[in-house]
């Protein structure tokens, strides 16, 4: 008996037929970032090609990422210095630019998902996910104001909320907090398994978010374990989380797959802002091709296992699968 393994990949209609992997414009979460102003689009220096827009350019992108087929934003928000403080007060601002945006967004396309980082970082004078006391990120403290943040954006309108910070518990309290306020349709988004990753580097940018003093590794998990992304998914899903997350995604296609076998929730992935440079970068000084880098990376972050992927990529992405 021979078996010609090549047979299968003999023409582009053979291979069409028997890929395993498929990307749709469904899969993608695309980030947002969003600046006061009007008219106001700035590109990021780590992050060529991608922008900080005033809400009327963030309105004009979705309606943009609508008309391709993709079906939800991430929205961050870059909070002005002097509304930063050490426990994030202009996180609960029912008038800040995460809950305009959060409106203009739903008003101008009603159908699209709207997932709302909630974390301390942009709103702290330390640029920590949390409260600090001392030297300390403080938990339970912490907790308490990323509930009040959750209910804020959930009465602004958002369909899905993503504590981005991982403490101890805030999935609880957030599903608690939504309960008691009747928003029984609101999910959360869990980034589950968030490494302390160098990966970040060009968001912190982004949102001039980067931290103050220290590091996040007394939050974020330590890259070398896999089995505590399991424990903390774990957690979160039996706190009443709806779609966990894992990130970064290309150096963590393992923990995707660990967790994709463990748990029955979506898995999302999120391809982050260093991932994003990288392949920028080295496509500036034609190293590699950007397309095909494109196309690669995101192709193996869903065959490990993601249902989702948040990616700066997710407009470059349906372009190409559109060609
Ligand atoms: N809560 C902060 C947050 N939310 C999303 C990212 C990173 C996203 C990216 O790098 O693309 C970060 C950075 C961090 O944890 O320092
Ligand atoms: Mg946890």
């Amino acid at each position: 008996m021979i078996r010609r393994n090549r047979i299968l990949r003999t023409s582009p209609a053979i291979r069409a037929m028997v890929a395993e992997t498929i990307l749709t414009p469904a899969n993608f979460i695309a980030p947002l970032f969003v600046v006061e102003g009007k008219g106001v689009k700035e590109e990021i220096a780590s992050m060529p090609g991608y922008f900080r827009h005033s809400l009327d350019g963030t309105v004009q992108e979705a309606k943009e990422l609508w008309a391709m087929g993709i079906r939800s934003v991430l929205l961050f928000i870059k909070c002005a210095d002097e509304l930063k403080d050490n426990k994030g007060t202009e996180a609960l601002n029912p008038d800040g630019l995460m809950q305009r945006a959060i409106k203009a967004v739903k008003d101008a396309v009603p159908g699209m998902v709207v997932m709302t980082d909630v974390a301390l970082d942009p709103f702290s004078i330390y640029g920590h996910d949390g409260i600090v006391e001392g030297e300390e990120i403080v938990n339970d403290a912490t907790v308490e104001v990323l509930a009040q943040m959750s209910l804020s954006h959930a009465q602004a309108g958002a369909d899905f909320v993503a504590p981005s910070d991982m403490m101890d518990g805030r999935i609880g309290a957030i599903r608690d907090i939504l309960e008691e306020n009747n928003f029984t349709k609101t999910g959360i988004m869990a980034y589950s398994a968030k490494y302390a990753s160098c990966f970040y580097g060009p968001f912190r940018d982004a949102l001039d978010s980067a931290p103050g003093f220290g590091d996040k590794k007394t939050y974020q998990m330590d890259y070398a374990n896999a089995r505590e992304a399991l424990r903390e998914t774990l957690m979160d899903v039996d706190e009443g989380a709806d779609i966990v997350m894992v990130k970064p995604a290309m150096a963590y296609l393992d923990i995707i797959r660990l967790i994709k076998d463990s748990v029955t929730v979506p898995v999302s992935a999120y391809h982050v802002s260093g991932e994003y440079a990288m392949i920028k970068a080295a496509a500036k000084m034609g190293w590699i091709n950007e397309e095909k880098a494109i196309l690669e990376s995101l192709t193996s972050i869903r065959r490990a296992g993601a249902d989702l992927i948040a990616t700066y990529f997710a407009k470059d992405a349906v372009r190409l699968l559109n060609q």
